[in-house]
């Protein structure tokens, strides 16, 4: 498997420049998730990468090999690229082992049959399906075999680089869940480079090595998910990975005192008035009176796995969009009055 880079491609339909001097490298072995809301450019620069877009500037290349730039466009066929669509693309007509045998290099005649059989079993093997599902065609597999049969023809040919076009956003929950944990396992064992796009925070944290957010056809942050999340580069990034909450503050040195308390700052502080975010289940809900400062209950939402606690301060210093995430079956009651702390460092960024 192959390391990509994109270096500073700009690509669009038309007048419409889409992308704006992006660069990306997806180092070999790893996956990368594109993140971004709708419209931001994830489809654009896969087409890029993919080679069904030409740049407008600017160059992509897999595995040390220049596929893009001004002077060069290898087709999509001759990347080596594997491609896992939103809705699998399987073929109605073929069997599961048709569809996986379609994306195999021919090998001589007499040979074929013994040589397909064995690494269709394996792909099977690698996407975690029973090897009785190959004389099955597609519309007797649910959308989560589906989507593994698409994974195992994509790996089939052994490609450079694996694109998966939001492939779990037809999944109900449940099926989700285990399709995107199976996928991320067989990629691992394949050792191969992938590119996610998606449009799902949790599904990008949770499946990628790095997550890069794309803004406005911009990235605003490539990192590891732990850094996006914890250490996100601006407001925008932050709210946009999760729930947030932001308190206005001083800061001085590792210090942020505002209606909360004292709360130690991660990162580089601006001194000053500045503003800073916390995530909800940095709250600790503990009993009044001992935790920094002591807030009401206005209402629980019990979401099964957590549940969310919307708090006012009792000192009525008005901090918006205050809750805490807590777990387990033992919840506050609307009107109880609870202390709360909070846990870890917070993130400051200047006041908007
Ligand atoms: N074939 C096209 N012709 C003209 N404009 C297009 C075309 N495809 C996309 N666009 C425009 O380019 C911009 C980026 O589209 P793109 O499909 O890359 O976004 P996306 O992040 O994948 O969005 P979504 O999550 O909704 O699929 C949008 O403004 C879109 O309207």
């Amino acid at each position: 498997m192959s390391e990509v880079r994109v270096r500073g491609v700009r690509a669009g339909y038309g007048g419409n420049q889409v992308l704006h001097d992006v660069d990306l490298t997806v180092r070999a072995g790893t996956t990368t998730a594109v993140l971004g809301g709708s419209g931001s450019g994830k489809t654009t620069l896969l087409r890029v990468i993919s080679g069904f877009l030409r740049p407008t500037t600017g160059s992509v290349s897999i595995g040390g090999r220049v596929v893009a730039d001004e002077h060069t466009l290898v087709p999509p066929e001759r990347r080596g690229i594997g491609y896992v669509r939103q809705d699998g693309g399987l073929f109605p007509h073929l069997t599961v082992a048709g569809n996986i045998a379609f994306g195999l290099p021919r090998p001589a005649i007499g040979r074929r049959d013994r040589h397909h059989r064995e690494r269709i079993a394996e792909l099977l093997e690698l996407v975690e399906l029973p090897p009785e599902v190959a004389g099955r065609r597609p519309d007797q597999l649910s959308g989560g075999q589906q989507q593994r049969v698409a994974l195992a023809r994509a790996l089939a040919p052994h490609p450079d680089l694996v694109l998966l076009d939001e492939p779990f956003s037809s999944l109900d929950t449940a099926l989700r869940a285990a399709t995107r944990e199976a996928t991320a396992r067989a990629l691992r064992a394949a050792g191969a480079t992938a590119v996610l796009v998606t449009h799902d925070q949790g599904e990008a944290l949770s499946f990628a090595d790095e997550v890069a957010i794309l803004r406005q056809g911009r990235f605003r942050q490539v990192a590891a998910p732990r850094a996006v999340y914890g250490e996100p580069v601006d407001a925008h990034v932050a709210t946009f990975l999760g729930d947030a909450i932001y308190v206005h503050g001083l800061a001085s040195r590792d210090q942020f005192r505002c209606a909360l308390g004292n709360l130690q700052t991660a990162g580089f502080v601006t001194r000053g008035a500045v503003e800073a975010l916390l995530r909800p289940e940095q709250l600790q809900i503990v009993p009044p009176g001992t935790g920094s400062v002591d807030a009401r209950v206005r209402s629980v939402t019990f979401f099964g796995h957590d549940s969310v606690a919307d708090l006012e301060l009792v000192s009525g210093v008005p901090v918006n969009g205050l809750r805490a995430r807590t777990v387990g079956l033992r919840l506050p009651e609307v009107g109880d009055v609870v202390g709360i702390n909070v846990v870890g460092p917070v993130r400051v960024f200047p006041s908007s």
